[in-house]
């Protein structure tokens, strides 16, 4: 508004700011000195904010965001960000995962031990298969009576998250993906057989029940576990609950969630320096720290039970029985997270560190979002003096609301979008495909318009296990319709993907921009140090390109 109008509109506030139609001489000298300092006051605001940016740019703070759905690999791509770049605190941190190993090979068993007593799967039924199996187990009662699904439930698989949940065949029509409603494996003329196999009652089997016996002090080990590594005063829905009164565990609660701790280091027994969350969104003010209820005699006491549970383990992972059960059932422990069933020797010896695979392959469901800064100590050239800050957000459906705080100050997006799901449902909704959740999540962050001058970087994640399924014989056209009689190789399905995805980001990206796509197993550390190293040059590259152009 032009300034000799400023006292003449109607303008409710200008009728407020309008001066005194009695103001003396002295009385509007002091007005407009006041209003002289205001101005000077607003420009001084002005210039710090203009000179904080101007720092930041200098500072050249890149801020790198990962996305994807749940265990999709993202805070495993954070972790080797800090194996690369913050080596000495990543070796600091490795033996604080020894717990998180611990809880990942404990659920295994107890994935192992549910399918023997024929427990079923799904939301509604886990619990109540949960607390038959823990009742089984802690009162060494026969083998349980497998219940048949409930209607529209799926078949089989107890889809704790160490488990790969198969996904039902089936096109509905105009669908891409298959859907629950039939198993793709059983061919027709053996699904009768597999399925009355499947929920006849067995004759216990004595070995099978002499390892439950001998396994039921991992029963402790969870609940010590439990305590050790999660906050008591979670209040989410999901929230694994450990306020339980110790010696009362409910088996319910055990089986039918997932373990996860917020984002972070403060579930570790030390903090560590170099790449700490600077920045949750999560983790509000009044949360206290954990109740990090352990104590070195827990640790050891824990080491020492595994240990001596290790041979039953071993022989109930290695029964020609158990892989029969496991495999009808249709559970695939070895393709699914936090799986170290294979080297239990190693994992339970009493002096066990986890090495730095270790580490890479633990399962810790992230809930939240958390902003870690790195101070590299490793840099190239190019970067000197950049600081990182990479925000790892936890990716389930119920998670995804806490980004877009995140999206507005965001340098470049790490989509992790994990290919070897394509046989598989989401854990927190049963009916969608793993495969078709991420292919719509690419297209919404293609599409918003906040992130419309963001580079997006793709990483088509999990191509060991991809290769491993495809090898084995799972079909993908079983499970994508469009890719018809493409050939089952790695190659070709992830060729096909990143077609798909790079045609996702070109119609609908608000504004044309570069598309940037991996094949990754974000696990591998040889593999993944290289593409991390492209990622960073050109992040920095397009930051610096970006700084210049404002
Ligand atoms: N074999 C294999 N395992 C992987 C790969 N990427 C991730 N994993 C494993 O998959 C599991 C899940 O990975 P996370 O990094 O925890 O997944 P996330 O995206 O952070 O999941 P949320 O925190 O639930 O959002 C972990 O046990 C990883 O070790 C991969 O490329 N290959
Ligand atoms: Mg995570």
């Amino acid at each position: 508004m032009a300034r000799h109008h400023r006292y003449s509109s109607d303008d409710p506030l200008d009728a407020v700011l309008r001066p005194p139609p009695d103001e003396t001489p002295e009385e509007a000298a002091v007005r407009e000195e006041r209003e002289a300092e205001a101005r000077r006051v607003s420009a001084r605001i002005d210039a710090e904010i203009k000179a904080e940016r101007q720092a930041r740019r200098k500072k050249r703070i890149v801020r790198l965001l990962l996305l994807g759905q749940s265990e999709s690999g993202k805070s495993t791509t954070l972790r080797q960000f800090q194996r690369i770049y913050t080596p000495t605190a990543f070796r600091q941190e490795r033996s604080q995962w020894r717990a998180v190993i611990q809880l990942n090979i404990v659920r295994s068993i107890r994935t192992i031990l549910d399918a023997l007593d024929g427990s079923t799967t799904g939301r509604r039924s886990r619990r109540a298969s949960a607390s038959a199996s823990m009742l089984a187990l802690s009162a060494a009662v026969g083998l349980g009576v497998p219940v048949p699904p409930l209607p529209g439930q799926e078949a089989y698989g107890p889809g704790t998250s160490n488990v790969v949940e198969t996904y039902g065949g089936g096109y509905a029509s105009g669908d891409d993906f298959a859907r629950v409603d039939s198993d793709p494996e059983s061919e027709p003329e053996n699904r009768s057989i597999s399925y009355a196999s499947r929920f006849v009652v067995q004759p216990p089997n004595p070995i099978h029940e002499s390892l439950k016996q001998a396994l039921l002090p991992l029963r402790d080990v969870e609940q010590l576990l439990i305590t050790r590594l999660v906050p008591p005063t979670e209040d989410e829905p999901t929230r694994l609950e450990t306020g339980l009164p110790p010696g009362e565990p409910s088996a319910a609660s055990w089986s039918a969630r997932e373990f996860f701790v917020r984002p972070g280091n403060r579930w570790k027994a030390k903090h560590s320096s170099s790449s700490s969350p600077s920045r949750s969104a999560s983790e509000s003010s009044s949360s206290k720290p954990p109740s990090n209820g352990s104590t070195e005699f827990d640790a050891a006491q824990i080491q020492a039970s595994l240990a001596a549970c290790a041979p039953a383990m071993i022989a109930l992972w290695t029964d020609h029985g158990v892989r029969e059960v496991l495999r009808r059932r249709k559970i695939r422990l070895e393709e699914g997270p936090g799986f170290f069933l294979n080297d239990l020797d190693r994992v339970t010896a009493p002096n066990y560190t986890p090495t730095d695979d270790d580490v890479l392959r633990a399962r810790l469901k992230t809930v939240g979002a958390a902003e870690y800064t790195f101070e590299m100590e490793v840099s190239t050239g190019r970067e000197t003096g950049t600081e990182w800050r990479i925000v790892d957000v936890g990716g389930g459906r119920g998670q995804r609301a806490t980004w877009a705080p995140f999206f507005d100050d965001v340098d470049a997006i790490i989509f992790l979008a994990p290919i070897a799901g394509f046989d598989q449902v989401l854990a927190e909704d049963r009916t969608v495909n793993r495969l078709e959740d991420s292919v719509l999540l690419w297209k919404a962050v293609c599409s918003n318009k906040l992130l419309a001058s963001v580079d997006l970087v793709l990483f088509l994640n999990k191509c060991d296990i991809l290769d491993q399924k495809l090898k084995a014989g799972v079909k993908v056209s079983r499970y994508v319709r469009s890719y018809a009689e493409r050939e089952n190789s790695l190659e070709a399905f992830s060729q096909y993907l990143r077609s798909k995805f790079s045609a996702i980001h070109r119609e609908h990206s608000p504004s044309p921009r570069k598309f940037y796509a991996f094949c990754t197993s974000v696990t591998d550390t040889t593999t993944t140090g290289g593409i991390i190293a492209s990622v960073r040059d050109m992040v920095v590259r397009q930051h610096l390109k970006q700084s210049k152009l404002l």
